[in-house]
Parts: C-alpha cells; structure tokens; sequence
C-alpha cells in the first residue's frame, strides 16, 4: 500500500555535468542520491560546500536533468514521474505543487514587486484583488517598505530581493517547497519572521527540502537531514 503522506521521493538518482566548453571534462555530483519527504516535514540537505546540495535541489524542480532515477511528487492526487517528464509536465506541477525559493531573486525589468509576488496566484486562478491583497500582507509581513511595492526590484539591496523572493515562492501555499538557503542575506528580524513562516507552512503539511546555513534557522525548521555525500561514503 502506498504511504499518502509521501509528497515527494527520489531514487537512485545521478547527476554528472560535463564541461563541454573545457574539453569535454566530466564533474560527478552524485550517482545514487534518495531521499523523501512527508507532508508537514522539513528534510535538510546537508554536506560540505560544493557536495552538491543545490544541485540536487534544482534536480527535484527539474532545472537540472538528472542522468538517471526517479523524482516523483504527489500531483493533483497521484504520483507523477519528473525525471524525462515532458515541459507541460513540469510547468503543471510548477504551477500547482511544487515551489522553489532561489537564492537570488530573477528581477525581470519594469514588472513591480507587487506584481512579481502576485503571479503565482494569478496563474492558480485567483482574482487579482485576492492576490493583491494576500501579496501587501505578505510583503508587509517581510518588511519591504509600502514605497518599494510599485518598483521593479533591480534596485533593492540583496536582503530586499531576497524577502521578495521568499514572498513570490511562500505566496502559493505549494504542498512542496523547495528552499535554497532563503536567510543567507537577512538580518535577525527577518530571519525569525523566515522561521515563522516556514512552520506556519509546516503545520499547513506544507513538505520542505531546504538548504539552510544558518545553524539556529537550521535547527529551528529541521525535522530530518539527507547528507548528499551519503551515498559516496558507503562506497
Ligand atoms: N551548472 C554547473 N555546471 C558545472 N558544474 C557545476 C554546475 N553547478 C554545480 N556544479 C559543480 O557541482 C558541484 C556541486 O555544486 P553545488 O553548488 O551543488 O554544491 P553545494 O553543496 O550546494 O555547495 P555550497 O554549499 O558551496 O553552495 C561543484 O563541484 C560545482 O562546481
């Protein structure tokens, strides 16, 4: 019987990339990562820098293609296989499930933050009035000041686009999210007002993959760890 409660799993999975560019030269990350994560779980990818921790996170929203395995997230009531699944596929599951907060915000030139924030819901259908309303709550929440909200974020300092991404990627309530060290440019407040947000995801059975580097914000959302050296230490 299937356990319901899995949101996402992976398999066996490999990632190698090859620096065709640099004569062809091959740089293995990992050949047999598995991992899997329940709703209302926090699983944290752990391993030294350059182990492969945002590899394998980009590989579970399908920006990498892994060589070999299998991703599989709870989709709309099944199971739907990521690794070779077609574009449509993944935008889909995208769209409705899986989240992903980058470490660096994608500023896209002359569209304001509000709007960046508010995507998310318009493309899940909700009218823009709801969107509006639940993005002001959430940036103010996040402490961007009311006079950023129409600007274009190129101009915001690292932690401002920071919190802007956090609050395009927390916007949706997706069952999934995928979280690339989302405190590593905030000062206290924010960080704590990241940790509130995490278990107000958490307690809603929100499942978490994140990369935190931060002990105390580590400590404060872990519920489980995969070290992504594993694998190549039981070789
Ligand atoms: N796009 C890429 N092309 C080629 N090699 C890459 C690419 N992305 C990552 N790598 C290599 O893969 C390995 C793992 O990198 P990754 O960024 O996943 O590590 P990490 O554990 O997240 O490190 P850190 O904690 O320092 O952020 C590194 O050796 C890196 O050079």
């Amino acid at each position: 019987m299937e356990d319901q409660s899995i949101m996402l799993e992976a398999r066996d999975l490999a990632k190698c990339f090859t620096l065709h560019m640099q004569g062809g030269v091959d740089i293995p990350v990992f050949e047999s990562a598995a991992l899997s994560v329940r709703a209302g779980d926090c699983l944290v990818l752990a391993g030294p820098s350059g182990a492969g921790k945002s590899t394998l996170l980009r590989c579970l929203y399908g920006n990498y293609l892994a060589q070999a395995g299998s991703i599989r997230v709870r989709h709309c009531g099944g199971m739907v296989e990521l690794v070779g699944a077609e574009p449509r596929v993944i935008l889909n599951v995208r769209r409705l499930t899986l989240g992903y907060v980058s470490q660096f915000l994608r500023v896209i030139p002359r569209v304001s933050t509000l709007d960046l924030v508010m995507e998310p819901l318009l493309s899940r259908g909700l009218t823009k009035e709801e969107a509006r309303e639940r993005a002001e709550a959430l940036l103010a929440r996040l402490n961007i000041p009311r006079t950023l909200w129409q600007l274009a974020p190129s101009t915001f300092s690292g932690g401002e686009q920071q919190r802007v991404n956090i609050a395009r990627g927390l916007i949706a309530d997706y069952p999934v999210m995928l979280l690339d060290e989302p405190t590593a440019s905030l000062d206290a407040t924010n960080r704590k007002t990241v940790i509130e947000l995490i278990h107000d995801a958490l307690a809603r059975g929100t499942a978490v993959v994140g990369i935190f580097h931060d002990d105390a914000v580590r400590n404060a959302v872990c519920t489980h760890s995969y070290d992504v050296t594993r694998d190549r230490l039981a070789a």
